[in-house]
């Protein structure tokens, strides 16, 4: 599965790091060969309890063995976490550093990594955890054949992967896949909460919709059919789906989900500004 086996050192064990950890552990990437830092013993003490892999307080230590850097800590961040661990390492080691993080650009990271000339950014999101991640990279002109492929493998192991060739279909990326779990189980409580106002109790709310939603989702995986064939096949005419999509429609669904993804593209680009 993994013919490249590089150490690997995530700074930073949050909500992505654990997720991805996860999915490569499940996959068989080696523990040994994963490296987490954080600064709570309760991160590092879960990663180890959980995944098995080393941990380390301190950013540095973690990461100067490693062949493969994963820049895994808020956006916000960044600029001081890069600076301190650049300066403690005593430069960047020419290692590949693979940031998460959004709207944090190319530039921007190369200028907090003393200029590390090995950068490739990505943008997954969390049911990399299951292996069923959605994962958008980017490696600037110039990168290592490589590196894009290291990147790749170590993301493909936790779901599927597209390249984009401009750097702002990152955003693009976390609008349709990044942040897109949210919107899923946005709509998914509000369904489970609306079910329980009709007197189901909460386990079975929630069964009704989960299922739901995984028949819904598997369907799209297997079928070839455009997914709007799918829909009308649960539209009988005249019947209640068409009564429940009219008043979707009424409400502008479409528009709203639209004005929704722009809104998150937005905030990424207005992000790699201010950073
Ligand atoms: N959560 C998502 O769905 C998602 C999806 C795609 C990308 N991302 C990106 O992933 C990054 C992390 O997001 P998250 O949701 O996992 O956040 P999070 O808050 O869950 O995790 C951030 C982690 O960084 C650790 N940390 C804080 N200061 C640190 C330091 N000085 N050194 C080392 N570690 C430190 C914290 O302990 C925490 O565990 C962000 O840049 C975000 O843009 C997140
Ligand atoms: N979570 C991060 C955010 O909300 C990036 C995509 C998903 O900014």
């Amino acid at each position: 599965m993994f013919d490249q086996q590089e150490k690997v050192t995530f700074i930073g064990g949050g909500n992505m790091a654990r997720s991805i950890i996860g999915g490569l552990i499940k996959r068989g990437y080696p523990a040994h060969l994963i490296t987490v830092t954080a600064p709570t013993d309760r991160t590092r003490q879960r990663m180890a309890d959980d995944f098995g892999v080393n941990t380390a307080e301190d950013n540095a230590k973690g990461a100067k063995e490693a062949d493969v850097v994963v820049l895994a800590v808020k956006p916000q961040l960044l600029d001081i976490v890069c600076e301190r661990l650049v300066a403690d390492m005593g430069g960047h080691g020419d290692k590949l550093y693979l940031s998460i993080a959004a709207g944090v650009t190319v530039d921007t990271l190369q200028a907090y990594l003393s200029g590390a000339p090995r950068i490739v950014r990505t943008m997954p999101n969390t049911p990399s955890l299951l292996g069923l991640g959605m994962t958008g990279l980017y490696a600037p002109t110039g990168t290592k054949q490589d590196d894009k492929l290291f990147s790749q493998s170590l993301m493909a192991a936790v779901g599927k992967v597209v390249w984009v060739e401009e750097e702002a279909g990152i955003n693009h990326v976390i609008a349709a896949a990044g942040s897109a779990p949210a919107y899923f189980f946005l709509f998914m409580e509000a369904i489970q909460t609306e079910a329980e106002n009709m007197g189901f109790d909460t386990e079975t709310a929630r069964l009704l919709v989960q299922q739901t939603a995984q028949g819904a989702a598997q369907m799209v995986t297997e079928s070839d059919l455009p997914i709007s064939t799918l829909r009308s096949q649960v539209t009988s005419k005249g019947g209640t789906t068409a009564e429940a999509l009219r008043t979707f429609e009424e409400g502008e669904l479409s528009t709203l989900v639209a004005k929704a993804m722009r809104a998150a593209v937005a905030r990424a680009e207005e992000m790699a500004k201010q950073f």
